[in-house]
Parts: structure tokens; C-alpha cells; sequence
């Protein structure tokens, strides 16, 4: 790969924001290459936006700079102005012009080359997203999901270097929202245009993303594959921005945590360190119970547990089953697939697969 393809399409190098005193965006450093796809992923409130703003240049950072293409755009000295940075953006109210056909909607970005390429770029784009047969309509005459591609084939018609997306899905209604986000996906690719797309939904960015970057309190917390983020997350609030999970809290012993599930491993812990065990309801194997047995101890899953069916719910894919635990007391979730629906008051036997575990330190 030559160096130019190593230059990232855009880059931005710890950037920070504060508002009233509090740090909002705290040391954010990204990068992202032509092509490719990074969310950024947060609960509602940790900094997406600003982040978002700031490297767009409508909204200026306190410190830290923001690159493309290998050159300046912007640190706390010299500024690009924002129409001249080459980055499209699209957000969840996208506000097409209601007095413009589709066709001059498309256009409106459209600066340079002649009419007739203006045209040419127009109808490539929207034959692409299928709206070609609607050039003629005005905004009103569409539904919301045609008015979204027409907004997406608006904003990519000037060939940005960059798309910035804020939720660019979360005004359309579920059943439109997969095949759009497919769509969208398979034109930014071909468009090779570098994507920051924002979601608080982990679901989208799992879709969408080829890299995701967990974002909490204006911090990134963790950066990678989506494959990756889920399957060894950073910390118990990573794991449960995913998924339901199940925590059980030990000491740990001679590199060893006890608890009502056997032993776990926690190689490097010093001895006297809590910790949390942290598992998603879907690793939690249940068994039924044979005259007041469970299964026996295997190392794979270590020791069975007793609990009591609390309540069952079917969820469309899998069922949910909540189970009081012998041990203390408390409630321990478990995913079953299809339709499983005990009785409450069931006693049945919990053991969890050692190899999906995370210890983190409480
Ligand atoms: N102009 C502003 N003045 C003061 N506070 C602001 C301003 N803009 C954002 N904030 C605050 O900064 C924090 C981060 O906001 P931001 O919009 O970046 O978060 P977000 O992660 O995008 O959240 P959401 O998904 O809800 O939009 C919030 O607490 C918000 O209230």
C-alpha cells in the first residue's frame, strides 16, 4: 500500500470542548480512511454531536486539530470555513427544500461543471437510489423514506471527501429504517467516502460499522471492529451497552475468583482485588433438574447453580427467562432461543460458558 493510502481521509487529533466548565468532548482522537464507515457510539448526552459539529466547523473546539487528507482544516489558530471543507452531512431532520423539485434538491449543492453534467450527476444519483422515475416531484409528493434518499443522493452529489451522519435513521419507522441503512451503506461504499456516522442505537452501528468507537462522558472508551468491541469489550459498561448482562462479584485468590458458579480465572489480578464477573443472558445454559441434581461440574462451564424461575417472556427470536438464584437471592437472566416458557416456581440448573466471561475489576 503506497503512503498516500495510508493518509487517513480525516483525522482529528485530541479534541476537546468544554460548555459551562465541563469538559463535553475530552480528548477525542479518530481517524478514518476513505471507504470506510466508523459510528460513534454513546449514550445520549456524551458528546457525539459536539464532536460531530466541531468537525464540521460549525461548532469551533478549545483545543486539538482536525485533518484531511493529510492537511490542516482546523486548530485553535487557523480554521478552514465549513462550506470549504468537502464534507457532507445529513441528520435525522434532514429538511429537504419543500419549494424544489428532487431534482434541484439534488442540484442545490452542485457548484461547479456545466448543465448538462449537473444533470448527469443528478439522475446517476437518483437512479442509484431508485427515485429516478420521481425527478419531477416536489418533497411533499414522497414518503419519508424517499424523502431520506433523496436527502442522502443531496448531499453525496457534490462528491464529498467526508459524510458526517447524526442518526440519520431514528425519524423512520422500523420496517423502512433496515433496508434504507442498507442502501445508504452500499452507495457511501461505492462513493468511497470516509463516513462518521453518530448512533446511541448499538444495533445500528453494529450494522453499519466497519469500525465502532464507544463513546461515554466525551471520552472514547474503546475503538474497533464491531466483531471486536462486542466480544472483548473494555469495561462492564461496554458490555452492557450491548446486551443485558449478569454480574456476580468475587474476590480474587491466588489469580482465582470463587463464586456459586465455580472458580474463574483472573490471571494477573493481585489477591484482594474485587471483581466483577460479567456474562450476557445468552451464554447462561440451563438444565433441568433431576431429583434435587444438576448436571455435574465440566471445566468448560464449572459448577451448576439452583434457581427458581421468576418469570419467562417470548421476544420474537428467543425467550427470556429470569431466575431467582439460591445463592443470594438475586435475579440472573437467560436467553434461550425460540420459544422457551417455563412455569414460574420451576426449579431448573444455571451454568455459564467460562470462554464468554469477562473479568473486569470492580
Ligand atoms: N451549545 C451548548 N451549550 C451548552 N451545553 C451544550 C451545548 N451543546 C451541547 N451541550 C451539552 O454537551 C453535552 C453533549 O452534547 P451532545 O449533543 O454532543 O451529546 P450527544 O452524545 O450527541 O447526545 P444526543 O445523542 O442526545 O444528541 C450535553 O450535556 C449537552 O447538554
Amino acid at each position: 500500500m503506497s503512503a498516500e493510502n495510508d493518509t487517513p481521509r480525516l483525522e482529528t487529533r485530541n479534541l476537546v470542548r468544554h460548555f459551562d466548565g465541563r469538559r463535553v468532548v475530552d480528548d477525542v482522537s479518530l481517524s478514518i480512511r476513505a471507504g470506510q464507515v466508523t459510528c460513534l457510539l454513546g449514550p445520549s448526552g456524551c458528546g457525539k454531536s459536539t464532536t460531530l459539529r466541531m468537525i464540521a466547523g460549525v461548532e469551533m473546539q478549545d483545543s486539538g486539530e482536525i485533518w484531511v487528507d493529510g492537511k490542516l482544516v482546523c486548530d485553535t489558530i487557523f480554521r478552514v470555513p465549513p462550506e470549504r471543507r468537502e464534507i457532507g452531512l445529513m441528520f435525522q431532520d434532514f429538511a429537504l427544500f419543500p419549494h424544489l423539485s428532487v431534482a434541484d434538491n439534488v442540484a442545490f449543492g452542485l457548484r461547479q461543471g456545466s448543465k448538462a453534467e449537473k444533470r448527469a450527476r443528478v439522475e446517476e444519483l437518483l437512479t442509484r437510489v431508485h427515485l429516478i422515475g420521481h425527478i419531477d416531484d416536489y418533497p411533499h409528493q414522497l414518503s419519508g423514506g424517499e424523502q431520506q434518499r433523496v436527502a442522502l443522493a443531496r448531499a453525496l452529489a457534490p462528491r464529498p471527501k467526508i459524510m458526517l451522519m447524526d442518526e440519520p435513521f431514528s425519524g423512520l419507522d422500523n420496517r423502512l429504517r433496515d433496508g434504507i441503512r442498507d442502501e445508504t451503506l452500499a452507495l457511501l461504499k461505492e462513493e468511497n467516502t470516509a463516513v462518521l456516522l453518530v448512533t446511541h442505537e448499538p444495533e445500528e452501528a453494529m450494522r453499519m460499522a466497519d469500525e465502532i468507537a464507544l463513546m461515554r462522558a466525551g471520552r472514547i472508551v474503546q475503538r474497533g471492529a464491531p466483531y471486536n468491541v462486542y466480544t472483548r469489550p473494555a469495561d462492564l459498561a461496554a458490555v452492557a451497552f450491548f446486551s443485558d448482562t449478569n454480574v456476580l462479584q468475587a474476590r480474587v485468590q491466588g489469580a482465582l475468583a470463587e463464586t456459586p458458579f465455580g472458580q474463574f480465572l483472573a490471571p494477573g489480578v493481585p489477591d484482594g482485588t474485587d471483581v466483577d464477573i460479567v456474562f450476557r443472558p445468552q451464554h447462561v445454559r440451563l438444565d433441568f433438574d433431576r431429583g434435587g441434581q444438576g448436571p455435574l461440574p465440566t471445566p468448560s462451564e464449572g459448577v451448576a447453580a439452583r434457581g427458581v424461575v421468576e418469570r419467562a417472556r417470548f421476544l420474537g427470536h428467543e425467550s427470556l427467562v429470569e431466575f431467582r438464584m439460591d445463592y443470594d437471592g438475586s435475579l440472573l437472566k437467560a436467553t434461550v432461543p425460540n420459544v422457551f416458557l417455563p412455569q414460574p416456581g420451576r426449579v431448573m440448573w444455571l451454568t455459564v460458558r467460562r470462554d464468554r466471561c469477562f473479568v473486569f475489576p470492580a
